[in-house]
């Protein structure tokens, strides 16, 4: 039976402007789910929902196999959101002698020993580190507590491509051992194509669709075409299309099989940021 890090079934949560409508997925245990969708889709209520931040009204969340999210499972959740996640007028010092009252099973060595890889001072407070310095220091304490799901909402967004790349290294590391799990909220879909196992694509607080990334970017095109071979296409292969100034795009599903049906277009592969954008913006 396929384990689960975490699963959510049918989460409902209305704001007077907005919906976060019946949200079903899973984060398969010993995988990477990068969650996309433009601003105001719903990631971050669908992740303050995970947690417990905010009350929903239906649905069903569990962690590691159907438990509850609670104090306890709490322990093994590592959380890293966008900005300050700590009282910003201590040290890391100071806040590794804290965080070792809090979790239980903090691991003071690990947390000096990535303070020092990502280059970060352990005796100035945080309010006076970069937003970057910040979220590299909310990451080395999400993966100083034997945590065995990883949530992090837009985390690497303030990161350089350097210190990006390392933790995306880092992150693939921390999955290897089919324990421990990460879901990953990020408007950069590039760094999700090189870890994420799955996607799941949230549109105006519904899921759009939750894939596996391989069959995404396997299977999905864009037709590039003129308005006469525009017409030829079945529309039962076209997903969505967008009229440019000289050329339709056409958004399909099954690549390969478009390719010899109308072996006179061009079709390209698509990128996770080209789904998504055909998707929102294209018609149908
Ligand atoms: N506390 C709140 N009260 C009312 N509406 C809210 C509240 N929090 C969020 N919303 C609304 O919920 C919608 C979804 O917001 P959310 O922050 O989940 O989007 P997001 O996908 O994380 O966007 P972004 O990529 O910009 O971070 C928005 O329309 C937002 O205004």
């Amino acid at each position: 039976m396929e384990k689960y890090a975490l699963e959510l079934n049918g989460v409902t949560k209305q704001y007077k402007d907005f919906k976060l409508d019946s949200i079903s997925f899973t984060v398969p245990q010993g995988s990477i789910v990068g969650l996309i969708g433009e601003n105001g889709a719903g990631k971050s209520t669908t992740i303050n929902a995970i947690l417990g931040l905010i009350v929903t009204e239906q649905g069903k969340i569990s962690v590691f196999n159907g438990k509850d999210v609670n104090a306890k499972t709490k322990e093994h959740i590592g959380v890293v959101f966008d900005g300050s996640n700590y009282p910003d007028n201590l040290t890391p010092e100071k806040l590794g002698k804290v965080f070792q009252n809090i979790y239980a099973e903090w691991n003071n060595k690990k947390y000096f020993e990535l303070l020092n890889k990502f280059e970060l001072p352990i005796n100035k407070k945080l309010k006076e580190f970069s937003k970057g310095m910040n979220m590299k220091y909310s990451i080395a304490v999400a993966l100083s507590h034997n945590s065995k799901l990883l949530i992090l909402d837009e985390a690497t967004s303030g990161l350089d491509p350097i210190i990006r790349d390392d933790i995306l290294e880092m992150f693939l590391d921390f999955i290897q051992d089919e324990e421990h799990s990460i879901l990953v909220s990020s408007h950069i879909t590039s760094d999700l194509e090189k870890i994420a196992d799955y996607i799941v694509f949230i549109h105006g607080g519904k899921v759009l669709f939750s894939k596996p990334k391989d069959e995404l970017l396997e299977n999905y095109g864009i037709i590039k075409c003129n308005s006469t071979q525009f017409n030829e296409i079945d529309k039962s292969d076209i997903i969505s299309y967008r009229k440019l100034d000289y050329e339709y795009q056409v958004l399909v599903s099954n690549r390969r099989q478009v390719e010899q049906k109308y072996p006179k277009t061009m079709i390209v592969p698509a990128s996770i940021d080209e789904i998504m954008l055909m998707y929102v913006k294209g018609d149908k």
